[in-house]
């Protein structure tokens, strides 16, 4: 105890002494942004005042941009000001929660803060608190005490650990921190995962576990690809790495848009949303493949989303349909289908392009023949075909410039020669000429500007050249059908998702776009989902990135797949380096709940709980629906009265959920989650299962866990994501007989 009270002391003079540096600096720094803003304010204005607002003047444009780049820098200087200053007042709220003493081999012992930023004395340059993400921070969370080493750009220092302490600092109040000599102990996780949730993903930083700081921290391999079980972390890891990469490389200028984080849906990118900022970090863009399909394609076609798909697919009763629809959707986004796209490229370049002869002032200016030469070159095969068109057409132009003045005298002369108009000679033989070239200048672009909707719309409507093109590929035995279906759907106003991929692939290949080539990091969350075209998709876009991919293959929706995917999406981003990291470990679920939902995972894959108990899940049967719909009320505003905050009733499709939605809206409050109508998740909602993927909630009811409507292997998959999405309390619902892998 008196030991206890000596070392009380301590700590209590240590944050005085951090809080007071914090203070201090936090104040400079108000005092300094107060100035920055007015002078801010009043360079804007008098750039305002001072300059043209717009400009044809190449002068005046000079001057403009040399007035606004001291004020971008200015406006910089301002906006890191008040970064820093946020960063001051969270530290000030708990600069710290974690020491580690240090001694490092033939050198006196060091006691090492750890919290969400450095922070240093600058008159003494002593550093009070280290970001957790510098180097040395790793020792807390992979080694216990004893001997340790941790990389540093300088090589591996080596070197022991006396101490390792953890703190709960509140409000710049120490509450209370304890020793431990493991690497971070499970009680701290266990009250980090024991509270209730919220709307919004929350930081993990001061409980990484040593798995996860490894692959937080990797910086060896250009693919980080991570297979985790639900609620091992995943998601948060690659937020953590995200903010690491950042904080990694300051040097080398990785900021937050060179980084893109993939994301299954609008409502999940909400969800981890707060996560970089509670880093410090700015957040990053969260796109998904729909968003994807604008930037590249713009506005030209509309799409269904992917959440409309699994819609139809889940909906569909009528099994034939259902298997018809799955198939396309494997094959028009498989590595097949990949090399379908490319051999119709070559397709293209040889016998699809219409050239023509052009003449001009009577003269042959380039024929059919040499034109298809000149784009069948063997040096130019690694330029894109749109770009070899547009070089066609440039040189084209070209030539017809410098024919353009013989055409002109001869025009002229014509003019002369006929007299019987109002006009300028001149005037008028120029509008001659600029009038016959309309026509020419439309025949050049029917053959060097790609049309590529009906191009692709072609790819399925000649089946013979189909088949030409998957000769020797694996087809799908309904592959007639496939065909069928998609040239039916083709002729609708919207793209199907699928063909919405394959149409962006194509489009890539052809015009091998340059823009996102400022992506240095691309972040992939719930890998399992997408297809090897996705995968292509972003090797085309984001040509020099390195990947972080993360999934788990027991969450499929409408495919079973395996960790062999991992295998093909390697082979297709083809990094130099890479990796596959497993996280067996599910820290969400109660064990009771891990363990309940272990039964749908027929895998290889080892699922291990934490250790933190609950409940155990109760599976509930009613005569009819409308009693089981008043049960889901009165346990729901049970849940409530124990304290649960976010309560999920999750359905397994959105027609169900609406149907439920529709039935007890009156009696709780209750909000129905769909695709783009809602933000937030606060409270409770009712939600189908492929909408919920990624999130997580205090408790969660699955509803219609009846025979009929979950019966097909893919099913047993929806109830793994649905079940576990719970941290505290799991029931599920049904009328009927029980669904077989209940039982
Ligand atoms: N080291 C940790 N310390 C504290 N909490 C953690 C830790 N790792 C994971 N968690 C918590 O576990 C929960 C699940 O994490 P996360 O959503 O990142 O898992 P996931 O693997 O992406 O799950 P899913 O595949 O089901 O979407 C979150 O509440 C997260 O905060």
């Amino acid at each position: 105890m008196a030991e206890y009270k000596k070392e009380l002391k301590i700590e209590s003079n240590y944050l005085d002494e951090t809080l007071a540096v914090i203070e201090n600096k936090l104040e400079q720094e108000l005092d300094n942004i107060a100035i920055k803003r007015e002078n801010l304010i009043a360079a804007r204005r008098d750039m305002y005042d001072s300059t043209p607002h717009s400009s044809q003047d190449f002068e005046q444009i000079v001057e403009m941009v040399q007035q606004l780049s001291p004020l971008q820098t200015q406006t910089h200087d301002y906006e890191a000001t008040a970064k820093r200053i946020r960063k001051y007042e969270k530290l000030l709220d708990s600069p710290y929660f974690a020491r580690v003493d240090f001694s490092e081999e033939g050198l006196e012992k060091e006691s090492i803060y750890i919290g969400l930023a450095n922070l240093m004395d600058d008159k003494t340059y002593n550093i009070y608190v280290y970001d957790w993400r510098v180097p040395i921070s790793s020792i807390f969370y992979r080694y216990e005490l004893g001997d340790v080493s941790y990389n540093s750009p300088s090589g591996t220092i080596k070197g022991e650990v006396t101490l390792k302490r953890q703190y709960e600092i509140k409000n710049s109040k120490l509450e209370y921190f304890f020793d431990s000599s493991v690497n971070v102990i499970d009680d701290i996780l266990k009250k980090a995962l024991s509270g209730n949730t919220s709307s919004k993903m929350n930081t993990i930083v001061e409980s990484i576990q040593r798995e996860q700081d490894i692959i937080i921290r990797d910086i060896d391999n250009d693919l980080v690809i991570v297979q985790g079980v639900a609620g091992s972390g995943k998601t948060s890891v690659a937020l953590h790495r995200v903010a690491f990469l950042m904080y990694q490389g300051l040097t080398e200028k990785l900021k937050s848009n060179n980084i893109v984080l993939i994301s299954p849906n609008y409502l999940f990118g909400q969800y981890i949303s707060n996560v970089l900022p509670e880093l410090g970090e700015e957040n990053i863009a969260t796109l998904t493949f729909e968003d994807l399909f604008t930037t590249i394609c713009g506005n030209i076609v509309d799409i269904k989303s992917r959440t409309a798909l699994l819609e139809k697919i889940i909906s569909t009763d009528d099994i034939k349909k259902k298997e018809l629809l799955k198939a396309s959707i494997q094959f028009k986004l498989s590595k097949e289908f990949i090399t379908i796209l490319d051999r119709f490229i070559q397709h293209f370049e040889r016998k699809m392009i219409d050239f023509t002869d052009i003449h001009y002032n009577g003269q042959c200016v380039v024929t059919r023949d040499l034109l298809k030469a000149d784009i069948l070159k063997k040096e130019k095969k690694s330029v894109p075909i749109e770009k070899r068109l547009e070089q066609i057409n440039t040189k084209i132009t070209n030539r017809l410039q410098e024919l353009r003045k013989g055409r002109l005298k001869k025009l002229e002369k014509f003019v002369h020669e006929h007299t019987d108009h109002p006009f300028h000679e001149k005037a008028f033989a120029r509008l001659l000429s600029l009038k016959e070239s309309i026509p020419l200048r439309k025949t050049i672009d029917k053959f060097t500007k790609i049309d590529y909707l009906p191009l692709y719309k072609k790819l399925f409507a000649d089946k013979d050249l189909f088949y030409r093109l998957g000769r020797g590929l694996n087809l799908p035995e309904d592959i007639e059908q496939i065909l069928n279906e998609t040239n039916k759907n083709l002729g609708e106003e919207e793209l199907s998702y699928e063909d919405a991929m394959g149409f962006i692939c194509l489009k890539l290949k052809m015009t091998g776009l340059k823009t996102h080539r400022d992506i240095k990091q691309v972040v992939v969350d719930e890998a399992q989902d997408y297809y090897p075209i996705h995968f292509e998709i972003l090797k085309l876009l984001f040509k020099d990135a390195k990947y972080t991919v993360v999934g788990d293959v027991n969450q499929t929706i409408e495919k079973q797949t395996d960790i062999s995917s991992y295998e093909l999406l390697k082979s297709i981003l083809k990094k130099q380096k890479s990796t596959t990291v497993y996280m067996n470990k599910s820290f969400r679920c109660s064990h009771e709940i891990n363990t309940f939902s272990s039964r749908f995972v027929d895998s290889d894959i080892h699922i291990e709980s934490f250790d933190r108990h609950g409940e155990m899940p109760n599976i509930v049967h009613k005569e009819s629906v409308s009693v089981l719909d008043n049960t889901v009320v009165e346990d729901v505003k049970k849940n409530q009265s124990e304290g649960y905050r976010s309560i999920a009733i999750i359905c397994k499709s959105m027609t169900q959920a609406t149907k439920l939605y529709e039935s007890i809206k009156d009696k709780i409050d209750v909000q129905l989650i769909s695709e783009y109508s809602s933000d937030t998740t606060d409270g409770i909602i009712i939600v189908p299962i492929y909408m919920a993927k990624g999130l997580e909630f205090d408790s969660v009811l699955v509803y219609g866990v009846d025979d009929k409507n979950f019966k097909a292997d893919d099913d047993k998959n929806l109830l793994y994501i649905a079940c576990t999405r719970a941290l505290h309390k799991l029931s599920l619902y049904y009328t009927g007989e029980i669904s077989k892998f209940l039982i």
